[in-house]
């Protein structure tokens, strides 16, 4: 060291060293030094300096001159700690601006594009020369209102700040929702210097928000319109048709026997008839009409801008009923189903919404009481059908205690001997106001409102009781068969019921038999059958009745512990009449014999028929031929005239 200015004094530590050695590190120091050698002059050589203890980030400039006679270097310092410090704090800044995720724009104060992250190349597709320089106003989808421009403009003007959501149009020219934050950056006299534009892609947000949206209004499994959107919309069509003065229709669509499909052949089959149909539904109609699905095998459908309500008879007859009863093709089976329409207009059978969708109910109602398969346009009667019938469900709670039930019993006869083999009992009702109600009119509601339980333990002991009475009177052992809904087999105490009848009457139980539908029987099999074990185990006999009407699976037929098929009506009737139904017929018979059952038909109405179906195998007949159902002492009467003699 040659020579050292004060300020010099705290690079240098001791003088009697080599600055250069202490101050930077070999690699610097051969590069300064070979600058200089080179060039002659070093400026502004950026080192870290550790010459005078602690690191100090400095500029070091030198130039090599003749001092005093010797060669030797000039060389100045200049403390750069705090630019350096600057440095790395924008390094990082800058680092964070090209990793954000948000898409960044900055901008000068003529909005002109300086630069934008990596984030916003990424989902506008445009590299940063296509953009410096440029305004803005190009990336803006078209469908941008331009009320929303204005207030974007307005807003950030007056207040240095707007935030909403806007459409990016990318260079594809396809646009996506964004989140747009835009702020002014103003200098400390207040005067705008830049414009900074953070935007957030919001596409997948909406799409869950529209699925959200969507899942709110529609139902799940068909994605029709739900019970909520269906009053939206039948409101609305009601707003629009008192304004047009036309007319508008609902129609209830309900499926009929379906329950009967998801029992047979699972839920996913159900599923899926209900998805064929859905879709079929949604074909019926025009463009601006609403289907919805209000649940289970419920469906709404909306006519709107309708002329007459004949248009809407003439679409159900002409098309919908039709349509309904084509086959589906639901996962590899070929499906069956047929509907019952109610249907009410507006403004002829009511002119709100909830009056017009209890009409539509009331009518689907009587469609289903009707013989289901059609549809019934509303008629003020129906309402007052409807409450009798509600009236009637409140009366059928006490019809028992009451002592209003009864039990017609109709006479089965043997097909050869033409002996009387036993009879069904057949379960009335007495209403003190309405007369005699037949079961069709009852049972349903009971079975809905689970008074069923009750009222099928109440025929099961009438039923005991009369055979009991029957014998102490001399007329020996007469058998009953006594019919059980699905919900009594369902309740779980049904085979304590009968041990306790078996307690209480000395009935013979081979001499009891319980009837149940096969579409009872395929719900719940693996239930079903314990159950059917357990009333076999107390010596019950079991029937199938209705046969040939549901979905019966023959593998299931053989595990049920059955002592006879009771072929249903509607092969019977018309059996002289019909080649197809006698086939059917024999063929019920085969499958019973094989079985090991005996085979009954009911409804047998004239002695042509019993002909035929004695001919045709059956062992047992039962029918209006040879009796109707009829009170026990009818009963006596008949049997003591009948030419059916009791069985030896
Ligand atoms: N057209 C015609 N019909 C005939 C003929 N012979 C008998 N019938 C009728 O056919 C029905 C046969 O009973 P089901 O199939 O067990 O059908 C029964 C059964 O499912 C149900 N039911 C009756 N009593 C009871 C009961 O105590 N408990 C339960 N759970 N259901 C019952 O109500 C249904 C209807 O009973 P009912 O009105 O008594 O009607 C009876 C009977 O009167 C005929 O030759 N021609």
């Amino acid at each position: 060291m040659l020579h050292a200015n004060q300020a010099a004094h705290a690079w240098q530590g001791s003088l009697e060293r080599d600055p250069w050695v202490g101050g930077m590190s070999p690699q610097a120091r051969s590069r300064f030094f070979q600058r200089l050698s080179d060039l002659g002059a070093v400026d502004e050589f950026e080192v870290c300096w550790s010459g005078g203890g602690t690191p100090t980030w400095a500029l070091i400039s030198a130039r090599l001159i003749d001092y005093q006679g010797q060669r030797a270097v000039l060389s100045t310092f200049t403390p750069i700690n705090k630019m350096k410090l600057m440095e790395s704090r924008l390094e990082l800044w800058a680092k964070v601006f090209e990793a954000s995720a948000e898409s960044l724009i900055v901008m000068d104060a003529d909005m002109r594009i300086i630069t934008v992250n990596q984030a916003f190349r990424r989902h506008s597709l445009y590299d940063l020369v296509e953009l410096v320089g440029k305004r803005p106003g190009f990336l803006l989808a078209p469908d941008n209102s331009p009320e929303q421009l204005d207030s974007l403009r307005r807003t950030l003007a007056r207040r240095g700040y707007w935030q909403g959501e806007i459409s990016v149009q990318r260079k594809s020219m396809e646009s996506y929702p964004a989140w747009l934050v835009m702020n002014a950056v103003r200098d400390l006299d207040g005067v705008t210097t830049h414009f900074i534009a953070s935007s957030l892609d919001i596409s997948e947000r909406k799409a869950s928000e529209r699925q959200i949206e969507h899942m709110a209004h529609h139902d799940a499994l068909t994605g029709l319109a739900n019970r909520h959107v269906s009053k939206l919309r039948l409101a609305a069509a009601i707003a629009q048709a008192r304004r047009s003065g036309e007319k508008v229709g609902v129609l209830f669509v309900d499926l009929d026997r379906f329950k009967h499909v998801n029992d047979a052949l699972g839920h996913h089959v159900g599923d899926a008839l209900l998805q064929s149909v859905s879709k079929r539904l949604l074909q019926l109609v025009r463009e601006g009409d609403t289907v919805s699905r209000l649940g289970g095998d419920e469906f709404v459908v909306i006519l709107n801008g309708i002329g007459d309500a004949q248009a809407i008879a003439a679409l159900l007859d002409a098309r919908l009923i039709p349509a309904m009863r084509e086959p589906h093709q639901v996962e590899g089976n070929e499906l069956y189903v047929s509907c019952s329409v109610g249907v009410a207009v507006y403004p002829d059978h009511g002119d709100d919404m909830d009056t017009l969708m209890r009409h539509a109910d009331a009518a689907m109602y009587q469609a289903k009481s009707g013989g289901r398969d059609h549809a019934r346009m509303f008629t003020p009667q129906m309402q007052e059908q409807q409450l009798q019938q509600l009236h009637l469900e409140s009366d059928l709670r006490h019809a028992a205690e009451r002592q209003e039930l009864v039990l017609y019993y109709q006479p089965r006869i043997d097909a050869r001997s033409g002996c009387l083999n036993g009879v069904e009992s057949l379960i009335r009702w007495q209403h003190p106001q309405h007369g005699l109600i037949a079961p069709d009119s009852f049972i349903p509601a009971a079975e809905e409102s689970g008074l069923i339980v009750s009222i099928g333990a109440w025929v099961i002991r009438e039923a005991c009781r009369q055979q009991v009475a029957w014998r102490e009177a001399g007329m020996g052992d007469i058998a009953v068969s006594i019919n059980l809904s699905a919900i009594q087999l369902k309740s779980g105490g049904l085979a304590a019921t009968l041990r306790e009848v078996l307690r209480e009457f000395a009935v013979t139980p081979g001499q009891v038999e319980f009837e149940l539908t096969e579409s009872i029987l395929m719900d719940n099999v693996d239930d079903t059958i314990a159950t059917l074990h357990a009333i076999k185990a107390l010596g019950f006999a079991l029937s199938i009745d209705d046969f040939g009407t549901g979905y019966s699976s023959l593998n299931y037929l053989c595990r049920f512990p059955l002592d006879k098929l009771k072929i249903d009506m509607s092969f019977v009737q018309d059996i002289h009449g019909s080649p197809q139904n006698l086939a059917v017929t024999k063929t019920i018979v085969g499958l019973g014999h094989t079985l090991g059952l005996s085979v009954t038909a009911e409804g047998v109405e004239s002695a042509a028929d019993a002909d035929v179906l004695r001919h045709a195998g059956c062992d047992e007949l039962q029918g209006y031929y040879f009796a109707r159902p009829m009170p026990q002492a009818q009963f006596i009467v008949w049997l003591a005239q009948s030419a059916a003699p009791r069985a030896a």
